[in-house]
């Protein structure tokens, strides 16, 4: 298991430029089974769910090729709808195939979705929206197997907005006949940019960004080239590093509107933070700031993102006064409390709502990342903690960010990747 060492205390200066979405590239890349012509995507990011995904659309029969950021697919010999199972053990995001392959071959068959270990995770709301549309759904021998001869529109209203069972409905809907309706709907930005990806294919969708989406089915979808958005938690993950340490960047490739609920937060603490353009944003960071205690609970989007409030916890750390953090979107998701006290950091946790007593320093120690965010909460914990710190389970955070080191150290901070 690779680690990450550093030795806290370095100010972060400098531009970052964010990389193309990896929740927004991963159903896109699904996405492309729809389409009956090649298709390019630009600002794919390198990172390994990627790269299983692209394992996965090859195990299917399709042409992938990767050069750098851009990614060529050519779905014309696509002839196969059975996930391989140690592909779907690999990541959630081979959910994302289900409702593609069905859409286009009328069938798709997978096993239990792997992926990060913060909660149960289950299905439920994807097998929902799919049977909406008129699949059957079979479990053979531990295997899910979904079956339609063809796939109509419908109204698909879900309890929960649900951002991979909204996409699957999505993409599945693009090839059904007539409407469908999807209430409740996730709103994530991830989901508009597959919602534009779709139309670039020649899908109608109205409504992607709100509770109410509606797509009407097209009978064939083209070939299409699109570019990737700004990856919205990356960009949260150096701004947050750089208010917990001190210091001024410049962040580019992120849309600022991506990210309700952080700005605001912190401003009221002290950081300066200054929206240069729509995708430019510019903090500086003493690394001081007001007692304020702070209350955050997560939520669906345009909710404080599941996937920032790790990070956001470790920055907490360093702001003085009693501060609550509430996970409401995931079960199991504070597992980086644990090892952040490994740190000194004072934090008493259960499932799902953490009290931090920040404004109290961190010293270096030896901690396991224990999913993707709370690892680069982690990260965060040891560029502010006095002396060495060892994460790993490096590999788990290099699922989320592309060269973490390399873009750190370039701020000035004092990581090594081993
Ligand atoms: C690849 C990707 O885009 N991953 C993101 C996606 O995950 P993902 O699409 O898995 O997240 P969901 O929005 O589906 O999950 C949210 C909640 O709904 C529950 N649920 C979900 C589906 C279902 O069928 N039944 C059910 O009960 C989940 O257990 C969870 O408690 O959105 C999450 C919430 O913003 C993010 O943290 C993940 O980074
Ligand atoms: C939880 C995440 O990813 P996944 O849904 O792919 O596990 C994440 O990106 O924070």
């Amino acid at each position: 298991m690779g680690e990450f060492v550093v030795r806290g205390g370095k100010r972060l200066n400098g531009t970052v430029r964010i990389n193309g979405a990896k929740n927004a590239a991963l159903p896109i890349l699904a996405a492309t089974v729809l389409a009956t012509e090649p298709v390019i995507l630009h600002d794919v990011p390198d990172l390994r769910d990627i790269h299983v995904m692209i394992a996965v659309l090859r195990s299917l029969g399709m042409t992938v090729e990767k050069a750098g950021r851009d990614v060529f697919v050519d779905p014309r010999t696509l002839n196969s709808y059975v996930v391989p199972a140690e592909l779907m053990q690999e990541m959630r995001a081979s959910i994302f195939l289900l409702g593609p392959l069905l859409a286009k071959l009328g069938a798709a068959e997978a096993t239990q979705p792997g992926g990060c270990a913060i909660g149960d995770r289950p299905i439920d709301l994807h097998l929902y929206g799919l049977t909406s549309l008129g699949a059957t759904v079979h479990d053979e021998g531990g295997r899910t197997v979904l079956r339609a001869k063809k796939l109509v529109g419908n109204e698909v209203h879900f309890p929960f907005p649900s951002v991979g069972a909204t996409e699957n409905v999505l993409m599945a809907a693009a090839l059904a006949e007539g409407e469908t309706r999807i209430r409740n709907a996730a709103m994530e930005p991830e989901i508009v940019d597959l919602a534009q990806f779709l139309e670039r294919l020649g899908a109608t969708v109205r409504g992607a960004g709100t509770p109410d989406i509606r797509i009407s089915g097209a009978s064939m979808l083209k070939g299409a080239e699109h570019t990737v958005i700004g990856d919205r938690i990356e960009a949260a993950t150096f701004v947050l590093s750089t208010a917990a340490v001190g210091g001024d960047i410049t962040v580019k490739n992120c849309l600022v509107d991506h990210l309700p609920g952080l700005w605001g937060r912190l401003q009221e603490i002290g950081v300066m933070v200054e929206e240069i353009d729509a995708d430019t944003v510019h903090i500086v960071s003493e690394g001081r700031f007001k007692p304020i205690p702070v209350s955050v609970a997560t939520a669906p989007y345009p909710g404080f993102a599941t996937d920032c409030q790790p990070q956001f916890m470790s920055f907490l750390l360093a702001v003085p006064g009693v501060h609550l953090v509430t996970e409401r979107v995931f079960e199991n998701r504070l597992g980086h409390a644990a090892q952040l006290r490994r740190m000194g950091a004072q934090i008493i946790a259960d499932q799902r709502v953490a009290l931090i007593y920040g404004g109290h320093p961190l010293h270096g120690a030896y901690v396991t990342a224990p999913d993707l965010r709370a690892g680069a909460a982690l990260v965060i914990g040891a560029l502010k903690a006095e002396g060495e710190s060892v994460i790993a389970g490096r590999e788990i955070i290099e699922r989320g960010y592309e060269q973490l080191d390399v873009r750190l150290s370039a701020l000035g901070a004092n990581i090594q990747a081993r």
